[in-house]
């Protein structure tokens, strides 16, 4: 029997996953954590915790470091809601090009007048011409999975498109269409496009990416998409941007005080991945890693540890979370060896300074001789947390 928290709401088909032989609990001690959005930085977290998964892309919320340490598999589910965003970026680009807020507010603040309103429509619209984006250069910072399916569909919709992303990753660099040109810099984006969107996580490398600096390069009247996270744009600098005009609007997905106080700022309340089908592709892929892991010990799609799978059917099995240091494998088979148990497989990988291993040991061993070996195991320096499965 497992326990999980929960600590947002997730769409049952994705609780479902777990089935009879799982607790779900908001409150107290679990052995899993799933969330969204919720903000784990200032949470105690239990001894108890194995994992966390965010039913979701980014991982800003949870103390990501914190838990490497403490051996605890953080995991998330990339692209699961990436269509969803992409289709908010580009509903963005024809709302902020074509004045559809400012034209719909308008229109709506003309009831009441009777008769005359299509007479007043006909006499007002002048004020809200706007933009075709056909043509236009879109600039793509960052081309993951919501990049990727921006710059592509952007494409068809005949933008010229511009993508910057030094990281880029083999699998997405074979989705991307050949004709999404590549930037070498950040400062031909901005000096070159007319829309510029954001799609990179929210770290310490990006943190206020878009600053004065960024908006002095900037073609100005340009317009500027934000769905990834409010703090990748310096706000007091994007304040001087928008009053010069530099900036003609800020869409961003993360209103603030600060920001709805700005003038041609378009806020949506963080509906990114609001799509029924969206939540349910995060909940479902977030719920499987989770019991997967908790179950097998097998690891898929962790940002803190790498991937690893050895096919479980059931058999006794030892998990070691450590650091990527010489002779850790060495040590944990030699305290094995010590007690004549032979291993049936095994399997490390490394993830930066931190791996994994999963050793599976011949069937018969006494319960209290695993659990020494277990326990001397965790004593090793370099250990963060070790699990026998069986
Ligand atoms: N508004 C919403 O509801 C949602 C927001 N997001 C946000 O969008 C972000 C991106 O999501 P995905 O595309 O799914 O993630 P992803 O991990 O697939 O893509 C991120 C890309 O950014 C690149 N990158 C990292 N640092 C960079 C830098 N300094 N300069 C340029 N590129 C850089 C990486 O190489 C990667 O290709 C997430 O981290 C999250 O913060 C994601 C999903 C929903
Ligand atoms: O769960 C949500 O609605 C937010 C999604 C998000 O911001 C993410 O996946 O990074």
């Amino acid at each position: 029997m497992y326990t999980i928290q929960t600590l947002n709401n997730i769409v049952q088909c994705g609780l479902d996953v777990f089935g009879n032989q799982y607790e779900m609990i908001t409150e107290g001690e679990a052995d899993g954590i799933l969330l969204r959005s919720f903000p784990m930085h200032t949470m105690e977290l239990p001894a108890s915790v194995k994992a966390i998964a965010r039913a979701g892309a980014g991982v800003n919320n949870i103390p990501v470091e914190a838990c490497t340490e403490k051996g605890i598999v953080v995991f998330n589910t990339p692209g699961a809601n990436a269509n969803a965003v992409k289709e908010m970026v580009l509903a963005s680009l024809l709302l902020a090009s074509r004045n559809l807020w400012d034209g719909i507010s308008w229109a709506k603040s003309l009831y009441g007048y009777g008769d005359i309103v299509p007479e007043l429509v006909e006499a007002g619209k002048k004020e809200y011409v706007g933009n075709e984006i056909r043509g236009k250069r879109l600039g793509i910072i960052g081309l993951g999975a919501i990049g990727a399916l921006v710059a592509n569909d952007a494409l068809a919709l005949e933008m010229e498109v511009i993508g910057y992303d030094p990281y880029v990753s083999v699998e997405t660099a074979w989705r991307l269409s050949r004709q999404v040109q590549r930037a070498v810099n950040l400062e031909q984006i901005f000096a070159t496009c007319d829309y510029i969107t954001i799609h990179v996580p929210l770290v310490e490398q990006t943190r206020g990416l878009l600053n004065a600096h960024a908006f002095r390069s900037m073609k100005k009247g340009v317009r500027i998409f934000n769905f990834s996270r409010g703090e990748l744009v310096q706000e007091e600098d994007l304040r001087d941007a928008l009053e010069s005009g530099i900036v003609a609007n800020y869409v961003t997905d993360f209103p603030n005080n600060t920001v709805l106080g700005m003038k041609n700022v378009i806020p949506i309340p963080h509906l990114g991945a609001s799509t029924y089908e969206s939540e349910e592709n995060c909940a479902i892929m977030a719920a499987r890693q989770l019991k997967t892991y908790l179950e097998t010990g097998n690891i898929r799609n962790s940002v803190n540890f790498p991937n690893v799978e050895l096919p479980y059917f059931g058999q006794k099995r030892i998990t070691v979370a450590h650091k990527n240091v010489p002779n850790m494998v060495g040590q944990m088979t030699a305290f094995l060896a010590e007690h004549h148990i032979n291993i049936a497989d095994m399997i490390n990988r490394s993830k930066g300074s931190y791996a994994y291993t999963i050793i599976d040991i011949d069937n018969g061993v006494d319960a209290h001789i695993k659990e020494s070996i277990a326990t001397k195991i965790k004593n090793l320096p370099g250990v963060a947390a070790v699990r026998i499965i069986q």
